[in-house]
């Protein structure tokens, strides 16, 4: 009895596998159409990219290496991996959806980052509003306000000969930027739940990526357990206190009428859309509430932190194109010191290179994911049959030798306008394409470019790193750099003085 009983246990998966690959016979057909690697049972392919979290990646790009796509099996998932411009066209026109298999858990559930496309398209056409040109006008105080703290942040050591890690600096002031625009609190980061929840999503990009591709982490429980074990389920409570504090706080603030449904239809912050929403609508929960809110935080901070620390640095490391950015400044009109909403959205180009040059060689989201809901054909013919989970290399798309020449140099002059003019229209996919792209482009741009205004109008930037190269560079979910971001501050007029 007891052996018939272990035979059934170990025939049972295989017999589940090859009735529901027979009865998907089309779905496997189809994909077999695209290069792969041999793939083992449980493990799939993740053979080829075992590792520590940071060579992980790594190991995957190597993988792709001789193919424009290959089929990878993360375990059990089939997933088509694109890195070419015109492939990457051709799947974020026609596919909206994504699906994360619940890896995020218990990080985070369903967001407008995370969502399948139902429940995509009901978040994202709430948080419209916020993003609107409307809005983006009202957000200028703030970014103007905070960039100018972030130049008070850096007195104490400027004109020194010691270099500081920026990082945390930067990190600070986007999160009180996003916190003051998106949620209305006039808080600063230096009181503890906003760092620390900034500190709390790093862990959980680590966590989300590790999962990815540690196939005995999948099982919720053992993940779950795994992250008691290793004392990561602190974060985890960081993580979710924030939002749940700041819904708490606007709630209240309707009950006891010091808002009301009036103020909001006047207010778009995002946490009064949110709240709204649910006031009116008994379904999204208040976990659904913590996680939008959490998702647009994770999406928007660290991106714009990131891009910030990289594009000082290059600045510090290229002084002829410094001073050309300091030129720019320093010829813009300005009323004691504030940029304008025109001025941040049509001045100050050659800065505004910089910083999508930025995006694009330190291409901060490294991924993008789509799911097809129906059949996708590529241009060359091949079909992509619904239900594929696809992973985008964007990093990769974005250092394709086709579109730039001499992709691993940094050069903001790739985003001039003629240079621009010569490349597929779609092909700067640093901040993606199609319906599902950022969200928060136009925020992201406009709020990077005034901290580094003002930032390079007070001081000259210099660094001791001569070069950046790719052993700099970690990648988790985002590209980071391993050495930080060593900056030293000379205060103009001093400098104009020597
Ligand atoms: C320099 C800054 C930023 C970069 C480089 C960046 C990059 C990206 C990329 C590559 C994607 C994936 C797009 C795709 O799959 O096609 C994305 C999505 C997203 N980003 Fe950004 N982003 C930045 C800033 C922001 C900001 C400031 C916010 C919010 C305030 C934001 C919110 C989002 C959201 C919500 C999504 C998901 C959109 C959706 O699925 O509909 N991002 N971002």
């Amino acid at each position: 009895m007891i052996v018939v009983v272990l035979l059934g246990c170990l025939i049972l998966p295989f017999l589940l596998n090859y009735v529901y690959t027979t009865k998907n016979r089309r779905f496997y057909q189809l994909l077999e159409e695209f290069p792969s690697y041999p793939t083992y049972p449980i493990i799939g392919n993740l053979d080829k990219v075992y590792g520590r979290s940071d060579d992980v990646l790594r190991k995957l790009e190597k993988c792709m290496q001789p193919y424009n796509r290959i089929v990878f099996w993360f375990a059990t998932i089939p997933t088509l991996i694109l890195k070419k411009y015109d492939d990457i066209m051709a799947v974020t026109n026609q596919c909206h959806d994504r699906d994360f298999y619940g890896f995020t858990l218990p990080w985070t559930d369903v967001g407008v980052v995370t969502a399948r496309y139902d429940e995509w398209k009901k978040s994202r056409k709430m948080l419209a509003p916020a993003f609107s040109t409307e809005m983006l006008f009202k957000y200028v105080n703030v970014f103007n306000d905070k960039a100018s703290a972030l130049v008070d942040k850096f007195k104490s050591v400027a004109d020194t000969d010691q270099e500081i890690n920026v990082w945390e600096h930067t990190m600070a002031t986007n999160m009180d930027i996003f916190l003051e625009n998106m949620m209305g609190v006039s808080t600063t980061v230096d009181g503890e739940s906003g760092k620390n929840f900034g500190e709390a999503w790093c862990i959980a990009f680590q966590c989300i990526n590790q999962r990815l591709f540690a196939v005995w982490l999948r099982p919720f429980f053992i993940n779950y357990v795994y992250l008691k074990i290793t004392r990561k389920i602190k974060y985890l409570k960081q993580l979710h206190e924030f939002p749940e504090k700041l819904i708490e706080g606007t709630v209240a603030d309707f009950r006891n009428g010091s808002k009301n449904f009036d103020d909001v239809c006047s207010s778009k912050t995002m946490i009064d859309l949110q709240v709204k929403k649910s006031l009116l609508d008994a379904s999204i929960t208040r976990k659904r509430m913590r996680d939008e809110i959490s998702q647009i935080i994770g999406a928007g901070m660290e991106t714009s932190s990131l891009n910030v620390c990289f594009t000082m640095l290059n600045l510090a490391i290229n002084q002829d194109l410094q001073q050309k950015v300091y030129e720019e400044i320093t010829q813009l009109p300005t009323e004691n010191g504030i940029l304008t909403f025109s001025q941040l959205s049509n001045d100050l180009k050659y800065l505004e290179q910089c910083i999508r040059e930025t995006g694009r060689l330190y291409c901060v989201a490294v991924w993008s994911s789509r799911r097809t809901h129906k059949d996708c054909p590529l241009p060359d013919g091949k079909v992509i049959p619904a239900g594929t989970v696809i992973l985008i290399n964007l990093r990769w798309a974005l250092t394709d030798e086709e579109l730039y020449k001499n992709p691993h140099k940094w050069d903001p002059d790739r985003f001039s306008e003629e240079e621009v003019a010569k490349r597929p229209k779609g092909s700067d996919l640093v901040f993606g394409y199609g319906a599902r792209s950022c969200i928060g482009t136009k925020y992201g741009i406009i709020s990077v470019k005034t901290q580094l205004a003002h930032i390079l109008r007070e001081y000259h930037l210099s660094t001791s790193i001569k070069q950046l190269t790719a052993e700099d560079l970690t990648t988790d979910l985002m590209v980071r750099s391993k050495i930080g971001y060593p900056i030293k501050f000379t205060r103009r007029r001093n400098l104009q003085k020597n």
